[in-house]
């Protein structure tokens, strides 16, 4: 649906170039809730400014529905921006302008007769839940109303793509999770497909299938959510994955295992989805002459699927260890050994 290849771009200010994007390739299928994850300044605004035309590439091309957004004549990309709808973590709306007027913007502009756009208005305050807000002016209202009124005029025309730009990043937690539930609901109900930049990663476990983690300009991991968090490559995935899913040890028990002179392994077994079909702790104590202590556990859930992380400590002589891991290596899971 929307194809970036091998996009690049070169800003130059004052005789100083910036590149803000390097050798890009991604894609975004339909139906998709795809997150661009990165550090302030990492390109994921130029990046999502390319699939309507509001930046261009200076190498590469990007295609959305087949068609290459830059060698589109102006009136055929003012048809492709109908299908694109774009939401800020600003809002951009027009503060003399009541809700009404700030929706019907671009049904104006696409000469939308008046009569149609309050039917369209209704409809569309209807579904962001802020119906008796009609009348407002935007800063008659919260930031949480504020991002519904920017989806309703983003959703005016009817687009199949929506391109949210920081969407909850003014916002506290509890208006974020609000406006992602939304999204979601535009993505199933509407079939619309969403391209999310941000820089905090719940937003991606929350609500994407896929992820691309963006780093001075160029995409360094991009798949599934669940194989990218459950398995992150690069030391900045790690680090931003860490944040939302905790697989350290606490300081305090790294310190308590440095005093234990047992002889003993520390090992980190991960569980995803139905995957494990042996109760894999039961089985380790109830078949070996070992000992286990679990250090640390957590279990989330990522796009309706289960992931447990377990460390243990596995004390015991060092043959029935050596079984131990011989038999977690038949198991279908991923484990490693941890050193402290
Ligand atoms: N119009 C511009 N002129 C010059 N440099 C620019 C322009 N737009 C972006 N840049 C530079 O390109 C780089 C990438 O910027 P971009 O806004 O895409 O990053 P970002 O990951 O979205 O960061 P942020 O979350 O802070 O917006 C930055 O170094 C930025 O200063």
């Amino acid at each position: 649906m929307i194809n970036f290849i091998d996009i690049s771009k070169t800003f130059t200010m004052k005789k100083q170039q910036t590149n803000a994007l390097d050798h890009v390739s991604l894609q975004v299928r339909a139906g998709d809730i795809f997150g661009v994850i990165g550090f302030s300044g990492a390109g994921k605004s130029t990046l999502l400014r390319m699939v309507n035309g509001l930046e261009t590439p200076t190498g590469g091309r990007i295609e959305v529905d087949g068609q290459d957004i830059n060698t589109l004549s102006f009136s055929e990309l003012r048809q492709v921006r109908k299908r694109i709808g774009m939401i800020f973590q600003q809002f951009n709306l027009l503060n003399s302008k009541t809700v009404y007027d700030n929706i019907a913007i671009p049904l104006r502009l696409n000469r939308v007769g008046e009569k149609e756009i309050r039917a369209r208005v209704s409809e569309l305050l209807e579904f962001v839940g802020l119906s008796d807000k009609v009348n407002a002016y935007p800063n008659q209202l919260s930031g949480g109303q504020k991002q519904r009124v920017g989806i309703a005029r983003a959703l005016a025309t009817n687009p199949s793509i929506l391109l949210c730009d920081e969407a909850t990043s003014a916002l506290d937690p509890e208006t974020t999770d609000s406006i992602l539930r939304l999204l979601e609901k535009i993505n199933r109900e509407l079939k619309i497909t969403i391209l999310i930049v941000t820089h905090e990663i719940h937003v991606i476990q929350r609500i994407c299938n896929k992820v691309a983690v963006m780093e001075h300009g160029r995409v360094i991991e991009w798949g599934s959510v669940l194989d990218v968090f459950s398995n992150p490559q690069q030391e900045i995935t790690k680090k931003f994955v860490q944040t939302v899913i905790a697989d350290k040890i606490p300081d305090s028990i790294v310190q308590k295992l440095q005093g234990d002179r047992r002889n003993y392994k520390i090992l980190r077994l991960q569980f995803l989805g139905e995957n494990v079909r042996d109760n894999v702790l039961y089985r380790i104590n109830k078949d070996f002459d070992v000992e286990t202590n679990i250090l640390f556990a957590s279990v989330n859930e990522l796009q309706q699927t289960v992931l447990g992380i377990f460390v243990i400590q596995v004390i015991g002589e060092s043959p029935e260890i050596e079984r131990v891991m011989d038999y977690i290596r038949n198991q279908q899971l991923s484990w490693q050994e941890v050193m402290i």
